[in-house]
C-alpha cells in the first residue's frame, strides 16, 4: 500500500521545473526526502499538501485524489513545517480553538499532554514563538488528530539536539503499528540515517531514486585513491569526484564495478547520505 502516489508530476517556474516526478511513499514507513538547496523538495511537498497546483500529473494521498478529495485528505494528514500557517497575533490556545473543530478525530487530552511534553505555554502568542517552538506547535496539532500520514518539511532544522533526538524517537514509535506513514524532508541527513526506511533523492527537479536506505548505501561506494587511477574510462563510473593535490575522492554509482576496477589499489568506503548529496550536486555542477 502507498500512502502517497505521485504520477508524472510537473510544475514549471521561470527558472525551475519539477520534472515529471513519479514517486510512491510506502505506508507504514518513514521516507526521507533529500536533495541539494533548490532541488524542488518544498515545491513537491507544497503540491502534495495542496498549497500549489501542479501543471500536470496526478497526486493520490491515502487512496484519495487531489484536489477533488482534498478535504477528506486534510482530515487524515498532519503537516509539520517551520513555515507558519497560523495567525501570528493569536495565542496557542486561541489558535487551537480555531483549528480543533475542523478535525473529526481531534483529541483534546492528547493535545494538552503534547503541550506539556513540548513545554509550550498555551498563553504564548504564535508571533512570540521561536522557530523550534513553532515546529513543536505544528507537531502537537498534527499528532492530536490521529493523522495517518505526517508530511514534514525540515521539521528538525530549528530544534536543539535534545528535543531533536526525542522527536526522532517519537516518530519511530509512531510508525510501529505500521498503519501510519511519514515523509520527512531535511538537510540533516544523520536524522534520516537514524530513522528513515526509504530515501527519495531529488536533484534539479528530477527524482534520482526512491529506495530503501540500506539498498542505497550498499549500492554506491566512496572511492579514495591516487590521481593515476583516474582515466576517461574509470571517471565514467563516478557521479562526482573531488580532486586534491594528493589524490581523489569520488562517489561511484556501482560498488561491485568499483571493486572490479580498482581492486586493492583504492580505498572503498560505505557512503553517507551527505556524500550522496554532495557528490551528486558537485557532479551536476561540474558538467553543467
Ligand atoms: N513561487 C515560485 N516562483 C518561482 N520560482 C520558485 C517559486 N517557488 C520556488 N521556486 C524555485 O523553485 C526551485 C526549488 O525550490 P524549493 O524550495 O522547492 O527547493 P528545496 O529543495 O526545498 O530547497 P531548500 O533545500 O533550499 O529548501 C528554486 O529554484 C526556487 O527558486
Amino acid at each position: 500500500m502507498n500512502a502517497i502516489e505521485l504520477r508524472n508530476l510537473t510544475k514549471t517556474y521561470p527558472l525551475f521545473k519539477v520534472d515529471n516526478v513519479s514517486l510512491n511513499v510506502k505506508q507504514g514507513y518513514i521516507t526521507g526526502l533529500i536533495g541539494p538547496n533548490g532541488a524542488g523538495k518544498s515545491t513537491l511537498i507544497k503540491m502534495i499538501i495542496g498549497l500549489i497546483r501542479p501543471d500536470s500529473g496526478s497526486i493520490k494521498t491515502l487512496g484519495n485524489e487531489m484536489p477533488s478529495q482534498e478535504i477528506n485528505i486534510k482530515q487524515r494528514i498532519g503537516i509539520v513545517s517551520d513555515e507558519c500557517f497560523y495567525y501570528e497575533h493569536l495565542t496557542i490556545r486561541e489558535m487551537k480553538k480555531m483549528i480543533a473543530p475542523f478535525y473529526k478525530r481531534w483529541d483534546e487530552k492528547k493535545f494538552n499532554s503534547f503541550l506539556e511534553q513540548f513545554e509550550l505555554s498555551p498563553k504564548k502568542k504564535i508571533e512570540d514563538l521561536s522557530k523550534g517552538m513553532k515546529i513543536k506547535f505544528s507537531l502537537a496539532i498534527a499528532l492530536s488528530h490521529n493523522a495517518e500520514l505526517l508530511i514534514m518539511d525540515e521539521p528538525t532544522s530549528g530544534l536543539d539536539p535534545v528535543f531533536r533526538r526525542e522527536l526522532l524517537d517519537l516518530l519511530s514509535d509512531l510508525i510501529q503499528d505500521e498503519t501510519r506513514s511519514i515523509i520527512f524532508s531535511t538537510h540533516i541527513t544523520t536524522d534520516l540515517e537514524r530513522i528513515a526506511d526509504y530515501i527519495a533523492f531529488i536533484n534539479q527537479g528530477k527524482l534520482v531514486f526512491n529506495e530503501t536506505k540500506d539498498d542505497v548505501l550498499e549500492r554506491y561506494t566512496i572511492v579514495k585513491g591516487d590521481m593515476e587511477l583516474l582515466d576517461s574510462d574509470t571517471r565514467d563510473l563516478f557521479i562526482g569526484i573531488r580532486e586534491t593535490a594528493v589524490g581523489f575522492e569520488g562517489l561511484a554509482r556501482n560498488k561491485e564495478e568499483a571493486e572490479r576496477l580498482f581492486g586493492s589499489f583504492a580505498l572503498l568506503q560505505r557512503p553517507s547520505l551527505e556524500d550522496l548529496i554532495y557528490f551528486t550536486a558537485k557532479g551536476g555542477r561540474k558538467h553543467a
